[in-house]
């Protein structure tokens, strides 16, 4: 059995929740993007289709006061509660689309502890992901995310599923404040959505590119998240190449050509050095873990007695 197949293929609670040793389970090594700053994994087909068909239905029936505008014109929806403006929770329960069926906040939370093979950071906090909020995001072609941090407000390990089109993830830097500017330097600063970054240089030209395939998994973590930043360009097109290519076609070189588990991208890649296709809408899930949690009230106990301990 494929290794990259074996998430997918978890059907009910029980069988969610690996029962051999590290050993047996491939370790999160295994879906590590390299040479890229540390750590970003990309794991495919981490749900079905059927569930992503159910997934999008469910977004697609949520009621429409759920639904926020912003900028650019994408929408998005907070599952889990929204964040006060000092950066805490306000919890509210998470609707049973993931916590009951298909389950996905578990099926994440077990992945993640069963393949991180030291689950405890140097001060002894727990590296595995204890999600708490779930925030959707769609974009029609054409839309896209500007350079931005998540922020210190969440733990610095955050999961991402991709529904119905494709996309390209660009990660950015920012440069030195002290050292002569290069070129590339946008002339503006954009604005980071996370305050005490606002206004620090960034590159214009992403440090990397991460084709995200529907149905995958994309994970973002220590120091890719805390001093990097993630955007999606708007385009309503996209080129991925193996290497940089000579032609004006916009393309950009993906460092996960070798984990997105698609023979057939795989073979057009190898064959023709570039795959290219048109931006459906896609809908994003984002599970994150906030910090700091409004503790008490309803809402509260709510969500506590939805969860597990
Ligand atoms: O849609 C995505 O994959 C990224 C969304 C994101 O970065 C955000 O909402 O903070
Ligand atoms: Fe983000």
């Amino acid at each position: 059995m494929p290794i990259s197949t074996e998430p997918q293929q978890r059907h009910d609670a029980e069988d969610h929740i690996p029962s051999g040793s590290s050993s047996s389970f491939p370790t999160l090594e295994h879906f590590r993007v390299k040479n890229i700053p540390p750590a970003a994994y990309y794991i495919p087909d981490f749900i079905t289709e059927e569930e992503e068909a159910y997934l999008l239905r469910k977004v697609a029936e949520s009621p429409q006061p759920k639904w926020k505008k912003v900028g650019s014109g994408r929408r998005l929806q907070y599952w889990g509660g929204t964040m006060s403006k000092n950066g805490v929770l306000l919890p509210e329960p998470l609707p049973e689309f993931l916590t009951a069926f298909p389950d996905i906040i578990l099926r994440i939370e077990s992945f993640l502890s069963a393949a991180i093979e030291d689950k405890s950071d140097v001060k002894g906090k727990q590296k595995a992901l204890d999600i708490n909020q779930v925030l959707v995001n769609e974009y029609e072609p054409g839309q896209g995310i500007s350079p931005h941090e998540d922020g210190p407000a969440f733990q610095p390990l955050v999961a991402t599923i991709s529904l119905g089109s494709h996309t390209v993830l660009d990660i950015h830097h920012y440069l030195s404040t002290t050292a002569p500017s290069p070129p590339m330097t946008t002339s503006e600063p954009i604005p980071s959505d996370d305050p005490t970054e606002a206004g620090r240089p960034i590159a214009a030209i992403p440090l990397a590119h991460l084709l995200a395939l529907p149905r995958s998994l994309l994970i973002l973590s220590s120091s890719l998240y805390t001093s990097h930043l993630h955007a999606i360009a708007p385009k309503t097109k996209d080129v991925v190449r193996l290497e940089r290519g000579t032609e004006e076609d916009g393309g950009v070189v993906i460092a996960n050509a070798e984990l997105l588990g698609d023979a057939e991208i795989a073979d057009g890649l190898r064959d023709n050095g570039s795959w290219a296709k048109e931006r459906g809408v896609r809908t994003s899930f984002t599970f994150r873990h906030a910090e700091k949690v409004l503790k008490g009230g309803a809402f509260s106990m709510a969500m506590g007695g939805l969860r597990r301990t």
